[in-house]
């Protein structure tokens, strides 16, 4: 049966589809020409007649964003028209015919260096253009990158801004909050998937999409090293330049502050083939610190494949709207974002969580209603886990964290820069190597504490903090994280009602390390429930005053 959608496009196919709705091909039947058109339908994460309004207007500021965007710059999709039906946004643009990165790949295997050149240098303006006008793209990846058949011209689509108003969501105070940090996996750097974005995210992004191509590998693929958490690339494209291996490594350090600063500047370092880097902060864990297999979680295995990176909703916070975000410079884009962070670390807030299938959109749900809707058929597990001898005793099911857990609650919670009132960070969460000699030690947390709080967080289901209290080098541990992030929320979110600390001893602990043995109960959602012993290492973060996980076994 033919669809009209606003009683005028006519649905062809369907494109694709996820958390946030559905893409169709559609023609539009009011144009002369039938003009061959994308129809994005968007749907709230929360369908709440209380948040309608404002997720309405966030659409309409957002779409108006995508409309200006797209009249000026040719490689970015013309806004053709945007609607809404019963609870539900569209938007209207441009069909760009080509092939996907990601396409180009799969039919031709790798790029070649001077085609990897010729797609940044192609690209790099459309994204000076972007930020000059204060927007972050938040998802550059090959799967949002199309060559035109036209004339061979990458197009850049798939703002994360629309969908980013679509997560507005009701926290369980009742009051109407935001939102979700939009990403991928892999291709997101991790102030990004701490709710921070900067300009240079995109540059990350970017220059991951470059790696891919040139090395056919996916960012989980990739191992990175354990003690400087840099991605190890290097040794799959052996024939690239170091001109351009040099702009690609600036354009993915870890910190920002060690990227290029705006795409000009990488484009002319990609153009003139002059590369400085700022002084090293790399991240480092000490020598000592053991490297952190441990168990892989009985319930499911890891697929050996390794599938498209999906775009992720996650996050609660106070509306990343495409918002002025300026760098560096404590403006009021970065406050937002700060408090963005800050809301993941105390608000208990609603956000959907639908993983449709593998490969499809995500959105997350942290909810402290516990209603996840996350498939449990995933097949990806990776965070410590119940041990082999899961047990499928008579157990009080779905327990709260307030019931469940033996241990005292009247622990102090972490203070971060970003949950103190007074103190905004522009800097993404970096764990730092930074010695504590001149650190106040009055608030500093006790390694037993950070254990408590991390499971206390996941309980939460704020699984996008507890995330980002594992050091890098346990994020990028790829045994654990084949899929980063979403392996992680695959496993705490779809398969783990709750977790209780039974017992907590500290092994041994100096200024920046510690040894920290919990006793755990994992209550699954499948009603089963097992005791685990799990030995964490930790790593002082004085930057941000508080442990971080470094290994658990
Ligand atoms: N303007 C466009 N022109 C041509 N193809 C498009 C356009 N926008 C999206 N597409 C294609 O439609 C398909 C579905 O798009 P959609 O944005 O829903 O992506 P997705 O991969 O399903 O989700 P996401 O990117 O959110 O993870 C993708 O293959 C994408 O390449």
């Amino acid at each position: 049966m033919e669809t009209l959608l606003d009683n005028r496009y006519r649905v062809i196919r369907t494109l694709g589809g996820g958390g946030f709705g559905e893409t169709f091909l559609a023609e539009d039947s009011q144009m002369p020409s039938n003009r061959r058109c994308v129809v994005k339908q968007l749907r709230p994460i929360q369908n709440n007649p209380q948040i309608y309004q404002l997720v309405q207007e966030r659409f309409q500021r957002e779409a108006a964003i995508l409309e200006d965007l797209g009249s000026y710059a040719d490689q970015i999709p013309t806004l053709y028209a945007y609607f809404q039906s019963n609870t539900q946004f569209y938007v209207v643009q441009e069909w760009v015919e080509g092939d996907t990165l990601t396409d180009k790949v799969r039919q031709q295997g790798v790029l070649s260096e001077s085609a990897v050149r010729e797609i940044l240098i192609n690209l790099l303006p459309v994204l000076e253009y972007v930020h000059s006008k204060r927007i972050i793209h938040r998802d550059i990846k090959p799967d949002n990158i199309i060559l035109r058949h036209r004339d061979g011209k990458p197009v850049l689509i798939d703002f994360g801004a629309v969908r980013e108003s679509m997560g507005t969501v009701v926290n369980s105070q009742g009051n109407t909050t935001s939102s979700i940090v939009i990403g991928t996996p892999g291709y997101m750097p991790s102030e990004q998937a701490a709710g921070r974005p900067v300009y240079s995210s995109d540059l990350y992004s970017l220059a991951m999409t470059a790696i891919y191509l040139l090395t056919g590998k996916q960012p989980q693929e990739l191992e990175t090293d354990p003690r400087s958490g840099e991605i190890i690339w290097h040794r799959h494209a052996l024939s690239v330049s170091p001109t351009l291996a040099g702009v690609i490594d600036r354009a993915i350090a870890y910190h920002p502050r060690e990227r290029f600063a705006t795409a000009r500047e990488m484009l002319e370092a990609l153009q003139l083939g002059v590369v400085s880097f700022p002084p090293t902060v790399a991240y480092q864990q000490p020598q000592s610190l053991p490297t952190v297999p441990y168990q892989q979680p009985p319930v499911a295995t890891a697929s050996p494949a390794v599938n498209l990176p999906n775009t992720v909703a996650v996050s609660p916070g106070t509306a990343p709207t495409p918002q002025p975000i300026t760098q560096n410079n404590g403006s009021k884009g970065i406050l937002l974002s700060s408090l963005i962070a800050g809301g993941l670390i105390g608000a208990s807030v609603v956000v959907g969580f639908a993983l449709t299938r593998p490969n499809q959109p995500v959105t997350q749900s942290t909810a402290s209603s516990n209603e996840s809707t996350l498939n449990s058929n995933v097949t990806q597990t990776v965070e410590p886990s119940p041990s082999e001898t899961s047990t499928n005793q008579n157990t009080t099911q779905n327990p709260t964290p307030q019931e469940s857990s033996q241990f005292p609650r009247n622990l102090r919670p972490f203070t971060t820069p970003l949950d103190s009132q007074t103190s905004i960070n522009t800097e993404p969460t970096t764990p730092s190597q930074t010695p504590v000699a001149n650190q106040p030690e009055v608030n500093r947390p006790s390694p037993e504490e950070a254990v408590q709080n991390y499971y206390e967080t996941i309980n939460q289901g704020e699984y996008n903090t507890a995330w980002n209290l594992l050091a890098p080098s346990f994020q990028n541990n790829r045994k654990l994280h084949p899929k980063g992030y979403l392996s992680y929320v695959d496993w705490w979110g779809g398969q783990v009602q709750n977790v209780d600390i039974e017992q907590v001893t500290l092994e041994q602990a100096n200024a920046d390390t510690a040894t920290v043995n919990a006793k755990l109960r994992y209550f699954m959602k499948n009603g089963k429930q097992s005791p685990s012993s799990v030995r964490f290492s930790l790593l002082w973060d004085a930057g941000n005053n508080r442990w971080v996980v470094s290994g658990a076994r």
